[in-house]
C-alpha cells in the first residue's frame, strides 16, 4: 500500500517519448515486468504504439510507448510517426520524458517542445549505469529543470532497475482518480497476431543490419491459435527487389535465420509450438501512400 490518503483507486494513461534509442521501450519493458515493445541496438524500431498495463491494490497503470521523434525523412510514413507522437501526448494523464544521462541535445529539444505545457511531465535520466561519477548528474539535472517545469526528476537505469520504483512512485501521485480500465491480466491490448508482426520485423531489423530501408513491413496474412499450436503466415512487404534479396540472403540463409529465430520467441511468449511461414513481396512506393499506411495499420 502507498501513502495515499484516499482510498480512491486510481488510473490513467503514462506516455513515454523521448528522442530514438534513448530507452523507452526497455524502461517500459522493466516497469511492467513483461516483454511488449520490442526493443533494438538499432534507433527507431517502434512504429506502432503500444500499451502496457500494469495493476497493483490502488492504481492502474497504462504505458503508452511512441515512435520516436524522426525529422530526417519528410515521406508519408514519418509525417506520420510524428502525428502518432503528438496524439499520444495530448491524450496521456502523465507524461515521462526519457533523456540519455549526460546527453542533452537539439532532438531532444524537439521532443520537448512537442510536450504540451499543461500535462503533467516527469523528466526520466535514464542510463545512469553509464555515468561513473554520479555527482556528473547533477548539473545536468539542474541545467534540464531550468527547461520547464517538471512535475518531478527522475535519474533512474531501465536497464539495471534502478530507481523504478521510485519513478513507479511520482507516476501514481501524479494518476487521477479512475476505476481500472482493463482487466488486472492484462499485461497489454495488442493481440498476440500483433505481437507476432511485431517478433519478426525485429529480427528483420537485427539481421539486415542498417542496410534494409524503414519503409518495409510485415503483415500477417493469417494467424491461427489453437491449444496445442499456433500457426503464422507473414508477409515481408519491401520497396525494391533489392531489399527482398537483402532479406533472403544467399541461397535462403538469411531469411531461415529469421524465421528460426522469430519462431522461437514467439513460443516462449505464446506457450505452445508455432509454425511460421514468411514470405518477402515487393510492394513499390507503399510508404508514401497514405492509403496504403492505413490499410496496413498505421492509422
Ligand atoms: N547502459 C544502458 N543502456 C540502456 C538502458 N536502457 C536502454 N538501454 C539500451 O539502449 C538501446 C535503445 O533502447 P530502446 O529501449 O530500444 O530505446 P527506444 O528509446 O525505445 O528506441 P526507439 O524505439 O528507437 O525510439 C538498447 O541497446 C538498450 O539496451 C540503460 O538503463 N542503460
Amino acid at each position: 500500500m502507498t501513502d495515499q490518503k484516499d482510498n480512491h483507486f486510481r488510473c490513467g494513461y503514462i506516455a513515454i517519448v523521448g528522442r530514438p534509442n534513448v530507452g523507452k521501450s526497455t524502461l517500459m519493458n522493466e516497469l511492467i515486468g513483461a516483454k511488449v515493445s520490442i526493443t533494438s541496438r538499432k534507433a527507431q524500431t517502434t512504429r506502432h504504439r503500444i500499451m502496457g498495463i500494469q495493476t497493483d491494490d490502488d492504481a492502474q497503470f497504462i504505458y503508452i510507448d511512441t515512435p520516436g521523434f524522426q525529422t530526417r525523412y519528410n515521406n508519408a510514413l514519418n509525417k506520420n510517426l510524428n502525428r502518432t507522437v503528438r496524439d499520444t501526448l495530448s491524450t496521456a494523464d502523465v507524461i515521462l520524458f526519457v533523456v540519455d544521462a549526460g546527453v542533452y541535445g537539439q532532438a531532444d529539444q524537439q521532443v520537448l517542445d512537442l510536450i504540451p505545457e499543461n500535462v503533467p511531465t516527469i523528466l526520466v535520466v535514464n542510463k545512469t549505469d553509464k555515468v561513473k561519477e554520479k555527482a556528473e548528474l547533477i548539473p545536468f539535472a539542474e541545467k534540464l529543470a531550468a527547461l520547464r517545469d517538471f512535475a518531478a526528476i527522475v535519474p533512474v537505469s531501465a536497464r539495471q532497475r534502478f530507481q523504478l520504483n521510485r519513478l513507479e512512485e511520482e507516476i501514481r501521485h501524479l494518476l487521477p482518480e479512475n476505476p481500472p480500465f482493463f482487466s488486472p491480466d492484462d499485461v497489454t491490448d495488442r493481440s498476440e497476431r500483433f505481437m507476432a508482426a511485431e517478433i519478426i520485423r525485429e529480427k528483420i531489423f537485427r539481421y539486415t543490419g542498417d542496410e534494409l530501408p524503414y519503409t518495409s513491413t510485415v503483415v500477417i496474412e493469417q494467424f491461427e491459435r489453437k491449444e496445442k499450436i499456433c500457426r503464422v503466415f507473414a508477409a515481408v512487404l519491401v520497396e525494391r527487389e533489392a531489399h527482398k534479396a537483402m532479406i533472403i540472403g544467399h541461397k535462403g540463409e538469411k531469411l531461415k535465420e529469421i524465421s528460426t529465430e522469430a519462431r522461437l520467441d514467439m513460443e516462449k511468449m505464446f506457450g505452445v509450438p508455432v509454425y511460421l511461414e514468411i514470405w518477402v513481396k515487393v510492394k513499390s512506393g507503399w510508404a508514401d501512400n497514405e492509403a496504403g499506411l492505413r490499410a496496413y495499420g498505421y492509422e
